[in-house]
């Protein structure tokens, strides 16, 4: 086969503490991935000239620097294959929203692209390609709902009861980069487990600080506190809140400004790039 259409799920972090530092600048976290049936979609066609090439893709990313193309450079350096691609990306994640469609995109293109040029690498080696590429990439890479420690590479699977969500992006884009490095972050959260956060404890330490740095923001999180528990995914901007049902959801947005972007989405504990790649491998096993 030769071409291929795979999804690039967007995810959410449920909570997500900051504990420390690494001596690099790199930030300790506690997180809780989950991945959404909601996402962007690429198609990989393979070329028979090594070239990489990205006829479509996210509005205002040069080719050179989309993490699908890379994605794509490495895994060809990596595995010293001849092959090349030519990737195209439907985006329907919002940009620089904390549902990480970027790095999804790039696990999606590596795990694609593994098949299709047959390199053979395991998830375990494409997680720590994924990994210098982006600390969300191997989550992405190994497809299944997860605890997150270490600068989120360190990963535990687990199944959680899968939800209705709303999903609001507010129209702003925020920058992960700027957001770790605020000086009122708070980064010395005391370690919790699994069980604490199901007793009801943590929180997104982004919250405050991007609710201060971008009031539009803080006015969604109102906004969306009137129906449900709403809270930050990631550095922001998007908001999201449990819903009983896909219609209670959608009755919600219904009245969604409009200057926001919402969806409704339901969680999974496999990622819709997981379950894909699951029965490629059943047809041609
Ligand atoms: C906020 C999260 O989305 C939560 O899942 C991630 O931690 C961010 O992951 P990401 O977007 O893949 O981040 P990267 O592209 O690796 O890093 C962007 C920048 O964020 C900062 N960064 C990122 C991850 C981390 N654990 N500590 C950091 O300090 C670094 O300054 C880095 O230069
Ligand atoms: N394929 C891609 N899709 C989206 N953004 C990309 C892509 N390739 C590179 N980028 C760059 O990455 C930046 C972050 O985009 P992304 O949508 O991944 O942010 P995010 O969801 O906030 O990520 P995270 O939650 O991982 O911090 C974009 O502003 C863009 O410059």
């Amino acid at each position: 086969m030769q071409t291929l259409i795979l999804p690039a799920p967007a995810k959410l972090n449920l909570f997500l503490h900051i504990t420390g530092r690494r001596a690099d600048g790199y930030h300790l976290l506690q997180t809780l991935f989950v991945f959404l049936d909601f996402g962007d979609e690429i198609t990989l066609r393979v070329r028979d000239d090594g070239a990489i090439h990205r006829p479509a893709g996210a509005e205002g990313v040069p080719e050179a620097a989309d993490l699908t193309v890379r994605a794509a450079r490495l895994l060809q350096q990596m595995s010293g294959s001849p092959l090349g691609a030519d990737i195209q990306v439907l985006k329907r994640i919002p940009m620089g929203g904390g549902l990480g469609g970027g790095s999804s995109d790039a696990a999606t293109v590596l795990q694609g692209l593994n098949y299709l040029w047959r390199c053979g690498l395991s998830t375990d080696e494409l997680a720590a390609l994924g990994l210098r590429l982006g600390a969300d990439v191997p989550v992405f890479v190994r497809g299944h709902a997860a605890w997150a420690e270490g600068v989120g590479e360190q990963l535990t699977p687990v199944s959680l009861p899968e939800s209705w969500y709303v999903v609001i992006h507010p129209g702003v884009h925020v920058p992960t980069a700027e957001l770790f490095s605020d000086p009122g972050l708070t980064r010395d959260c005391p370690p919790i487990t699994l069980a604490t956060f199901h007793a009801g404890l943590g929180i997104n330490v982004f919250q405050p600080v991007v609710e201060k740095r971008y009031p539009e923001v803080t006015a969604a999180l109102r906004w969306l506190s009137r129906y449900s528990n709403a809270v930050l995914t990631g550095s922001g901007s998007c908001l999201f809140a449990p819903v009983s049902s896909k219609q209670e959801g959608e009755t919600i947005l219904q009245c969604l400004p409009n200057d926001w972007f919402g969806f409704v989405a339901s969680s999974a504990n496999v990622s819709p790039l997981q379950q894909k790649l699951l029965t490629l491998s059943t047809l041609h096993n």
